[in-house]
This record gives C-alpha cells, sequence and structure tokens, in this order.
C-alpha cells in the first residue's frame, strides 16, 4: 500500500494497473479505459493510501457495493456497514430517492453529489434513465443551476481561468488531475442558452455537455475537461450577488480578450497535442465566429451552437420531408433570431441543398430568410449588420415585425432561434397554419422559458397540424384524440457522437462535410414508428446506438478527406466506435 494522492490522480496507469490485471487491460490510444464483458469480471490491482481515501475518490468509489474479498483487500472494513449491494440495486434506491425531490434543482444537486461521490453509479443512472434525467443535467434544469452556481456551488468540477492567471495559463492547465484529455468543453459565460451573461457561473454548461459526451457519446470521464474562462461580466445584478463566484468587473474585451484567448488556445495545445477538441460552447456571437474561424485552421476546433445546432436541425428537417413531401430545396425558411444558430442552421441549409441541386451556396440562400430584433434581414440595412448575417441579405422591402415577415415570406418551415420566449404568438402560428398542409415549426430556444412556443400552444393554434420540435423537452399533447409528441430539437443529439468520431479517427480539423454526414446518420435513426407519432427525432433512449453511428459517418468523412491520422482505417466504423465507448459497470478490484 505505498500509493500516494498523484497515484489516485491518475486513473489507469497507477491506480487501476492494467499490467497487473487478470485477463489484462487494454491500453491503447483511446485510453486505457475501455473494458470488455471479460475484465468487467475479472479484478483490476487498486493501490489506495487507505480505504477511507477510496470511498472518497470517485473514479473508485462503489459503496455498498464493494465485495467482502474488496473490503478484505482495501482496508475498508468498518467503513462500511455490512449489507453488499449490486450497482443495479444502488440505481434502483437513487432513482426512487430522486422521484422524491419536486424541485428540479433539488434533484439537480443530488445528481451532482453522485457525480462527486461514485461517478460509474452517476453515469449508469444517466445511461439507463436519459429521459427522465436529460432535463435535470441538461436542459431546463442546467439552466437554472447556472443562474443559482454561487449559492449551489460545492466543489469545483472544472478549470476556471480567470485574468488572474494572465501569463499561467499554462500551469493552471497542469494542477487538473488527468493528462490524457480528449475533449474540452470551455464557455465565457456571456450567453448562457437563452439567459444571458452568467460570467463564471455559466460553468454548468461545460460541465453539463461534458457528461453527455460520456453518457451519450460513450467519451471517457477522465478524457474530459469542462473549463470556464473567466474575463468578467456585464451582469449587474451578479456583480452585486454577495455569493457570486467569479471576477467582481467588467468584461475584457478587444485586444485584451483577444489575447487572453490566444494565450488559452496555445497551452491547451502545448499541454494536450493538437488532437484534442475544443469544442466552444455559449460564447456571445460577437466572439464566437470570430473564435470559430481564427482557429478552425490551427485547432481541432468545434462550436457546438453554430455547427452542432446546424447539423442537429438539418437532420430534423430532412426526416420531416418524409411527412411533409418536397425536397429541401422546394421549402421555405424564415428564422427568428440570426445569431449563432440561425446563421448556422441556416448556412448549413443551404450548403445540403447546394451539394444536392449543384445550385451555386448564393442561389440556394435565396429560400432562406431571418428576422433579427430589428426586422427582416433585407439588402438595404446590409451596410450596417454583422458579417454572419451579410449572406442572408435578401432583395426585399423592410419588414418590422415576425407576423409581417411570415405573411410577406410565407415559409413552409418556421424556426426560432432568438432566446426570446413566447415570440410564436398565435397569430405567427396560424398564419403559417393558413398556407401549410403541415408547417414545419421549431422552436429552439433554451431553457424552457425562452422557448418561442410551447408545444401544446404550436398543436392548438395549427389546430393539430403542425410538425413540432423544441430546444428544451415538452410532455406529449393531448388534441382532440390524438396525442402528439413533440421531439427535442437539441445539438445534444449531434456533439457526443461528433467528438467521438473525431477521437476514434484521430481528427486533426473539423470540416463542413462532417456535419452533413452527422445530419445524415441522424435523421436515417428517425423510424417509421418515429414517424408515425409526429416525431421527426429518434428518442433519446437509443442516443448511445445513433451517437455510434453518427460517430462511423464522422470518421469515414475524416478518412475520406484524409483529416484522420489514427490509421489504418478500421473496416467496420460503427462496430468500432461502439467498442471504444466508455461503460460505467463496476470494475471488480483485487
Ligand atoms: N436547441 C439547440 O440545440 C440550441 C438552442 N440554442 C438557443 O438559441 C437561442 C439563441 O442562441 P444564439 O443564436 O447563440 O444567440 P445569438 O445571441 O447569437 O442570436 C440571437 C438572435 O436573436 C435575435 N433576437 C433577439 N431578440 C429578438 C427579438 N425580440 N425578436 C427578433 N429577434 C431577436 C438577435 O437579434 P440581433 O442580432 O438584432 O441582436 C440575434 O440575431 C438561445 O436561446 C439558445 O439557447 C442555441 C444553440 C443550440
Ligand atoms: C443547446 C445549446 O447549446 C444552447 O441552448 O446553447
Ligand atoms: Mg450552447
Amino acid at each position: 500500500m505505498e500509493s500516494t494522492l498523484k497515484d489516485l490522480r491518475e486513473e489507469g496507469a497507477s491506480v487501476l494497473d492494467p499490467k497487473s490485471t487478470v485477463g489484462g487491460g487494454v491500453e491503447d490510444v483511446y485510453g486505457e479505459d475501455r473494458a470488455t464483458e471479460e475484465q468487467l469480471v475479472t479484478p483490476w490491482t487498486v493501490s489506495v493510501a487507505s480505504g477511507y481515501t477510496l470511498l472518497r475518490d470517485p473514479i473508485h468509489n462503489k459503496g455498498l457495493a464493494f465485495t467482502e474479498r474488496e473490503r478484505d483487500a482495501h482496508y475498508l472494513r468498518g467503513l462500511l456497514p455490512p449489507a453488499i449491494s449490486t450497482q443495479e440495486l444502488q440505481e434502483k434506491k437513487l432513482m426512487r430517492n430522486l422521484r422524491q425531490y419536486e424541485v428540479p434543482l433539488q434533484r439537480y444537486m443530488a445528481l451532482m453529489d453522485l457525480q462527486e461521490r461514485n461517478e460509474r453509479l452517476f453515469y449508469k443512472l444517466l445511461i439507463d434513465n436519459v429521459e427522465e434525467l436529460l432535463p435535470v443535467v441538461y436542459t431546463p434544469t442546467v439552466g437554472e443551476a447556472c443562474q443559482k452556481y454561487g449559492c449551489i456551488f460545492r466543489r469545483p468540477q472544472g478549470l476556471y481561468i480567470s485574468l488572474k492567471e494572465k501569463g499561467k495559463i499554462l500551469e493552471v492547465l497542469k494542477n487538473w488531475p488527468q493528462r490524457s484529455i480528449q475533449v474540452i468543453v470551455v464557455t465565457d459565460g456571456e450567453r448562457i442558452l437563452g439567459l444571458g451573461d452568467l460570467g463564471c457561473q455559466g460553468m454548468g454548461i461545460p460541465v453539463g455537455k461534458l457528461s453527455l459526451y460520456t453518457a451519450l457519446g460513450g467519451l471517457r470521464p477522465s478524457a474530459c475537461l469542462p473549463i470556464t474562462i473567466d474575463v468578467g461580466t456585464n451582469n449587474e445584478s451578479l456583480l452585486n450577488d454577495e455569493f457570486y463566484i467569479g471576477l467582481r468587473q467588467k468584461r475584457a474585451t478587444g485586444k485584451e480578450y483577444a489575447d487572453f484567448l490566444h494565450e488559452f488556445m496555445s497551452a491547451v495545445k502545448q499541454n494536450y497535442g493538437e488532437k484534442v477538441l475544443i469544442q466552444f460552447e455559449d460564447f456571445a456571437n460577437h466572439n464566437a465566429f470570430e473564435l470559430l474561424a481564427k482557429y478552425g485552421t490551427t485547432h481541432l476546433v468545434f462550436n457546438d451552437d453554430i455547427q452542432g445546432t446546424a447539423s442537429v436541425v438539418l437532420a430534423g428537417l430532412v426526416a420531416a420531408l418524409k411527412l411533409v413531401g418536397r425536397s429541401l430545396a422546394e421549402h421555405t425558411f424564415l428564422f427568428l433570431g440570426a445569431g449563432e444558430a440561425g446563421t448556422g442552421i441556416a448556412e448549413l441549409i443551404a450548403l445540403e441543398i447546394s451539394k444536392k441541386t449543384k445550385a451555386s451556396l448564393e442561389e440556394c440562400r435565396k429560400r432562406i430568410w431571418l428576422v433579427d430584433s430589428k426586422g427582416l434581414i433585407v439588402s438595404s440595412r446590409k451596410e450596417s449588420l454583422q458579417h454572419f448575417k451579410k449572406p442572408w441579405a435578401h432583395e426585399h422591402e423592410p419588414i418590422k415585425d415576425l407576423l409581417g415577415a411570415v405573411k410577406a415570406i410565407k415559409p413552409t418551415v418556421l424556426i426560432g432561434s432568438s432566446g426570446v420566449g413566447k415570440t410564436f404568438t398565435k397569430e405567427v402560428v396560424e398564419a403559417v397554419a393558413s398556407f401549410n398542409e403541415k408547417p414545419i415549426i421549431l422552436a429552439l430556444s433554451n431553457p424552457t422559458s425562452q422557448s418561442e412556443c410551447t408545444a401544446e400552444e404550436a398543436y392548438t393554434w395549427s389546430k393539430g397540424r403542425a410538425i413540432f420540435a423544441s430546444g428544451s423537452p415538452f410532455d406529449p399533447v393531448d388534441f382532440e384524440g390524438k396525442t402528439f409528441v413533440p421531439g427535442q430539437a437539441n445539438n445534444a443529439y449531434i456533439f457526443p457522437g461528433f467528438g467521438l468520431g473525431l477521437v476514434i479517427s484521430g481528427a486533426i480539423r473539423v470540416h463542413d462535410d462532417m456535419l452533413l454526414a452527422a445530419s445524415e446518420a441522424l435523421a436515417g435513426q428517425v423510424t417509421q414508428e418515429n414517424f408515425d407519432k409526429g416525431l421527426i427525432y429518434p428518442p433519446f433512449t437509443n442516443i448511445r446506438k445513433i451517437s455510434a453511428n453518427i460517430a462511423a459517418k464522422v470518421a469515414a468523412k475524416a478518412y475520406e478527406l484524409g483529416l484522420a491520422s489514427r490509421l489504418p482505417r478500421p473496416e467496420n466504423l460503427v462496430k468500432h466506435a461502439e467498442s471504444c465507448m466508455y461503460t460505467p459497470v463496476y470494475r471488480s478490484y483485487r
């Protein structure tokens, strides 16, 4: 028993020593954590300073599931009550306990406590109960958690890199205990969901996204690193909140911001190599587009709000064509919201149409219209528009409001990406339904409070004709004797599998064709049974299979484009993706 705290921080190499296991571990390019069925029943060596430490180490703790032998071997006698539980029984108990909390934030806190106490059990719960727990660890509850993060903060779950660390970011990265990081989700907290600037408290988002990377996409938890960059906040109420956990200053901007981000990006590459995936999440659009363009050629970067959202929405639209008919090129699209999500989706739709019809991108953009806070984006506004809106400034007379734009453009597809709730009013939905047999209505804004309309409103106001999906989940709706099941148009369908595909192929850059490939894979997973319920996305219960399919298509594209560095290319990429996925089943230790 000579191991130290440092040993405990290095999962695999020193704590779980694959070389000394019976049956052997798998140490390979994906990390050490690919346990096969055989290894799950054969013991791993665990060396710890004391049984007490083992119980407080979330990576290895199994609580009451430690066996008699393990209790003897690892100095656990007396530290646990005598009963021995299975992981399944632990799961049953925890789910029962969770369901007793009526307040969603209490469920969130209970789950975060579990994650910090027993990581494998946390992931088993999340994987086995994904539909029930997604709204807790993710939207909508994660939004409330971020708003109240200062009050509920117990233990840090990721790295906080603030302006105080300027010039020392590499050292800060080295403080993180895990060395072989494959995915970083980073935010600067300026546009958290549709809730605005939450500063340092945005940390809930990288933490939540990465728990989905593991549960939905099978990335090892130890390979995932949540980061919040704290350059201040312009949120006055947070600046005046005594419990606020971030820097109490206004946001750094301009050169100071750019230099700080550059130091971060360079330090990440230096510390983790060039194949670490950096996912930008919930940056404000005045930084998001620039960061993506600037680092897209030097780093493996992915902006979930621009690119992941585009891929998931395109998938839903392609699937919806089976219900509404016509090709994508024959539809007319109107967006409320012309920021990261809106213009990102618009661009990918145009790209898909252009690839299918061989028409120029410019031509394809003409069927896509966007409304921002000043009204319809039209050519007369071009000079004053931000660069990402300019391609959408078509010839049309100015229109100030959404209802006017709907009446003038007559869209077949209406997409909300404004971050403002209740903007798809009865008049707007009725207008769209008046010239479409089956209007496609997507209310993407999160959390639920910011949804452009509810599922019930979409179905009721369209008299049961809308094909509806939303960013945050809604319950099924009964309307005139029929039950309508709204789908969830959320990038959570895409980024876990997308990231897995990049990791297993050793991709060095993200390419738009990979987004199209991911879309195609997701759309291909919608079954007739789903369509019969009006769904344009498959249920999240199948998400690991869906993610493996997405990963395979993304990896295949990486190989095809010469962007993959893991050679040779595995023959069956779906099987390969599945075999690389983390499973949270307990190991037995000897
Ligand atoms: N479902 C999903 O998977 C995803 C959902 N989202 C959600 O989408 C929303 C927007 O995110 P994002 O695109 O990144 O945000 P941005 O800030 O980049 O864009 C918001 C856009 O909405 C416009 N807008 C704001 N208020 C109004 C209004 N009252 N009427 C018309 N337009 C308005 C803004 O106009 P202007 O430019 O004039 O300021 C801007 O164009 C958020 O709620 C987010 O949670 C985002 C990513 C993924
Ligand atoms: C889902 C997501 O990424 C967002 O709302 O920002
Ligand atoms: Mg986001």
